[in-house]
């Protein structure tokens, strides 16, 4: 059975980290971008990253930060997988020699195809609604627009929740989903409950999935 990995991003909170992990979380993510509701200090992410056991991956999200803040998450943090949300070129992203997820920010018209090859160094390629303010907006873009294989694998992410987790998963076939606002009760603060219903929820459609429902 195909196992869709699962990120949980914009934890602030000691007991989001550990709902996270007990829900079988893969991935947490933590906003290092100070103009995010979710924004964490890298001393904070430090403190948050320690709880996680291993082989579960800290993620530190960026939107066009300055190199030296990069640099100061990474000596801080040095398992920590970057995830570029901004308009980082590839060179941006490759000049850490670090494992990077690259968001796109799905509109029609995007050409999603030359993104990927652009930035075919990244480990995958993150999909994310288009939104004001970079991302994190809950909002769920057109899976119709995608194109039928993309050569990278796939994080799906853009308004995901438990109530359409299942059908995003069954349609698009990511190798990973990414939820923030869908587990949340206010920007920033995840619910143990939702965090769970999510997780539940990509293991059924991993099972649906692989019984051909
Ligand atoms: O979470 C944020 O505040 C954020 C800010 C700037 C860029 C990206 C951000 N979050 C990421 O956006 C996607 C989609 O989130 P949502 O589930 O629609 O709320 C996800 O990868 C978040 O990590």
């Amino acid at each position: 059975m195909n196992r869709t990995r699962i990120k949980i991003c914009g934890l602030t909170r000691e007991a989001d980290v550990d709902a996270a992990v007990q829900a079988g979380a893969d991935a947490i993510g933590l906003v290092l971008y100070d103009k995010s509701p979710r924004a964490v200090t890298v001393a904070r992410a430090v403190e948050l990253a320690r709880r996680l056991p291993p082989f579960v991956t800290p993620v530190g999200l960026f939107v066009n930060a300055e190199a030296a803040d990069i640099e100061a998450a990474l000596q801080a943090i040095p398992t920590l997988t970057l995830q570029f949300h901004g308009d980082e070129s590839p060179e941006d992203c490759e000049r850490w020699n670090r494992p990077y997820l690259r968001a796109a920010r799905m509109a029609p018209g995007f050409d999603l195809l030359d993104f990927a090859h652009r930035f075919s160094s990244a480990q995958a390629v993150l999909l994310d609604a288009f939104v004001d303010g970079y991302g994190g907006g809950g909002k769920v873009f057109d899976w119709s627009l995608l194109p039928p294989s993309v050569p990278s694998p796939v994080v799906l992410s853009g308004g995901l929740s438990a109530a359409n987790v299942i059908d995003g998963v069954l349609k698009v076939r990511p190798w990973a989903v990414d939820v923030s606002s869908g587990v949340e009760v206010a920007k920033g603060l995840k619910d143990a409950d939702k965090i769970r219903h999510f997780c539940d929820a990509v293991r059924q459609a991993d099972q649906q999935g692989s019984s051909g429902h």
